[in-house]
């Protein structure tokens, strides 16, 4: 009888998949059998397999639905969009409506100022049309302001790559990096698997620097000196360091001192730095507000020739959370000529990026100030939404930090927890027998029994011999109290079934 992929052991599929591969029977390439996505792996298949069973009989399962904790899809979870984006994005999508009268009572008046602003800025207004390969230049110059307005240094717009999200730009990089296997990101563990999937898929090899969970998932220069070091040692040359800050999955904000001491790192070494910051507005801590690498870079004197540096943001994050619209950037500096040359060419085999995503990353970048009609309202959209999640995060790392055999740290930023599992030697025992990691089989234990979807700690790495999982804080906020008894509930069986 057919077996559900579920039940056999993933590595013996990948094991078959390559055995075929060689035999010449199997069209797919080996890099794309070493990929991996674990936010959209094994775990949320079983869950998807369980909605449908749920849909089929309410009653055949012991909960009345999945909770899906494990991706940063705020709006698939309740997250209202932003009013004041949606009125410009829809009037741009349709500018017929700006020259109906009636329309002054939909929108307000700062939203059709904005939306005329916009289209004078695309060619013939066309926003159906494909853009220049990097985004349309009255967008980028936008963008361009308001990270100047963020960060106090000059942006130009010329750096910007507008993209349809991040994702795409982090792919671009890596395309751009990676020539063989002996070309080596250092990437952190844990990291977003965006980033393991791009160099598997590009070919290249992950280079780990771990993060210390001890101090709060603190990102220390002389592991990333040793893990540099011991990469070379091996022959591999590492072209490109990758900071995510804040965190993903671990929510760390990084301090000031800290950055300055990466940045020299990558001057010092001559590595490319990869910034992805696209949780920069998601801080839930007063005492570590976000800073750029761009600032970073620019206060300690580094001019656009010293050092070469991707800054990279997305609509899907923040307060605004449009991750369907596609919208985000990269902004290069400090790369030579020639090589900008590389990455427009790469660029520009895409064409272009949505023009609808790349209207958005420039109102994320220059929303309403005051003064504006909308300013009062949109601050009240923004502000409610940031006050949530950073709530929500703390109701979540309570609950987890109260349960036997669970310590978590902190989520100071972006839109995770990733609590650490102490797991009895049975649980392990238990996990081993069915030739599945400890977290993942933990995680799937809770879905059955719980409904909630988290991804396994092995999904995005972690120190050999410790196993942890991600839940997001997305939920809506009175789903929270719910959440947290049953996961307590599921935890207390689990260990007592467990406990040595
Ligand atoms: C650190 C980081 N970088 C880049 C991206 C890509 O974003 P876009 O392509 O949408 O711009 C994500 C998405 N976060 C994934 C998606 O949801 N949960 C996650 O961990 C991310 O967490």
């Amino acid at each position: 009888p057919p077996v559900s992929v579920a039940t056999i052991n993933p590595k013996l599929v990948w094991v078959a998949l390559i055995c075929d591969r060689i035999a010449g029977r199997l069209k797919v390439s080996i890099s794309v059998l070493k990929c991996e996505y674990a936010v959209r792996g094994e775990i949320v298949t079983h869950a998807q397999n369980l909605q449908q069973e749920l849909q089929k009989n309410p009653e055949s399962l012991p909960f009345d639905e999945i909770l899906y904790c494990n991706i940063g899809n705020p709006q698939s979870l309740g997250q209202q969009p932003v009013t004041y984006f949606r009125e410009v994005l829809s009037l741009c999508d349709h500018p017929a409506l700006l020259d109906k009268s009636e329309t002054h009572a939909l929108y307000s008046s700062d939203a059709i100022e904005r939306a005329w602003q916009i289209l004078e800025k695309i060619p013939g207004r066309a926003t159906g049309a494909y853009s220049h390969s990097q985004g349309i230049k009255g967008l980028r110059d936008e963008i361009a302001a308001g990270i100047a307005a963020r960060d106090g240094f000059h942006a130009s717009g010329d750096n910007i790559f507008l993209t349809d999200g991040a994702s795409p730009a982090v792919h671009m990089m890596m395309q751009l990096l990676i020539s063989s296997e002996s070309d080596g990101i250092l990437c952190p563990i844990p990291q977003y698997p965006l980033y393991s999937a791009s160099i598997a898929l590009h070919g290249g090899s992950l280079v780990p620097y771990f993060l210390n969970e001890e101090t709060g998932w603190g990102l220390d220069v002389d592991e990333l000196k040793k893990q540099l070091e011991e990469a070379r040692s091996k022959g591999i040359t590492v072209r490109a360091l990758v900071v995510i800050n804040p965190g993903n999955p671990t929510g760390q904000v990084l301090v000031e001192e800290n950055q300055k001491k990466i940045v020299e790192f990558c001057k010092n070494e001559g590595l490319v730095l990869l910034a992805d910051e696209v949780y920069q507005e998601n801080i839930y801590v007063e005492d570590k507000p976000f800073h750029s690498f761009k600032k970073i870079a620019r206060s300690l004197g580094y001019t656009d020739d010293d050092l070469p540096l991707v800054s990279f943001q997305s609509v899907s994050k923040g307060y605004y959370g449009e991750c369907g619209k596609r919208g985000g950037y990269m902004e290069i500096t400090g790369f030579s000529p020639d090589v900008r040359e590389q990455i427009y060419k790469v660029a520009s085999v895409n064409l272009c990026s949505n023009v609808s995503g790349q209207i958005l990353a420039s109102l994320v970048m220059n929303p309403p100030k005051a003064g504006d009609e909308s300013f009062e309202s949109f601050m009240s959209e923004r502000d409610g939404i940031l006050s949530s999640l950073a709530r929500r995060a703390k109701a979540l790392e309570e609950a987890f930090n109260s349960l036997e055999g669970i310590t978590c740290n902190k989520a100071e930023g972006a839109m995770y927890l990733f609590p650490r599992l102490h797991l009895p030697q049975k649980a392990i025992g238990a996990a081993q027998a069915v030739g599945t990691a400890p977290d993942a089989y933990y995680a799937k234990r809770l879905l059955e029994a719980t409904g909630i979807v988290v991804v396994p700690g092995s999904g995005f790495g972690q120190v050999p011999g410790t196993w942890h999982f991600r839940c997001t804080i997305l939920p809506q906020e009175d789903k929270i109290p719910a959440i947290v008894s049953r996961l307590k509930e599921f935890h207390e069986k689990f260990m007592d079934e467990f406990r040595d």
